[in-house]
């Protein structure tokens, strides 16, 4: 694809950030600090503290994403996921508690939520060809994210609702 493809087609056209602030934990065993759960946004850079607790599910297990000073974290997200026919793959994560803290990240989502748009995606035609049929049907971000968001962290994947 050209590099220009995804501005091309919006999906740089709407920034969220959002600021996180987890508090020192006493009993860190009991609870997370972000349940699991894979990020709506087409793109998500994050800047995380010293601190750690971000983790992936990769490989059937939780591997620690630890901080690397200067450092931003790259999550691709359900919608790069959608259009780009499942060749990238929108990453599980969560955040353990910890008793150290408290911690602080800064989340910054490329996504045209807030700004309600009748534009539809749906995996790009280019990528697509007899031997890879798109995977999913076509739908508006605002379509996306809200089914998201009334679903909520229940563990389950939203693309499985979009599935053909
Ligand atoms: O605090 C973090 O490191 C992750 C936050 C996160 O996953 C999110 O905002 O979606
Ligand atoms: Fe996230």
């Amino acid at each position: 694809l050209e590099t220009s493809r995804l501005t091309d087609m919006d999906c740089a056209n709407g920034l969220t950030f959002v600021g996180h602030y987890y508090p020192a934990c006493p009993q860190p065993e009991l609870t997370l600090g972000a349940s699991k759960h894979t990020d709506d946004a087409f793109l998500t850079v994050l800047l995380q503290d010293h601190i750690g607790g971000l983790q992936i599910f990769a490989e059937n297990h939780w591997i620690d994403v630890p901080p690397v000073p200067g450092a931003l974290v790259i999550n691709i997200g359900d919608l790069l996921q959608l259009i780009s026919n499942d060749k990238l793959k929108s990453v599980e994560h969560r955040v353990v508690a910890n008793r150290a803290g408290p911690r602080v990240s800064v989340a910054c989502f490329f996504s045209t939520s807030l700004m309600p748009s009748s534009k539809l995606y749906g995996p790009i035609q280019d990528l697509l060809s007899e031997d890879n049929p798109p995977k999913y049907r076509e739908t508006t971000v605002e379509e996306y994210v809200s089914y998201n968001f009334a679903k909520g962290l229940d563990g389950v994947s939203s693309l499985l609702h979009f599935k053909i």
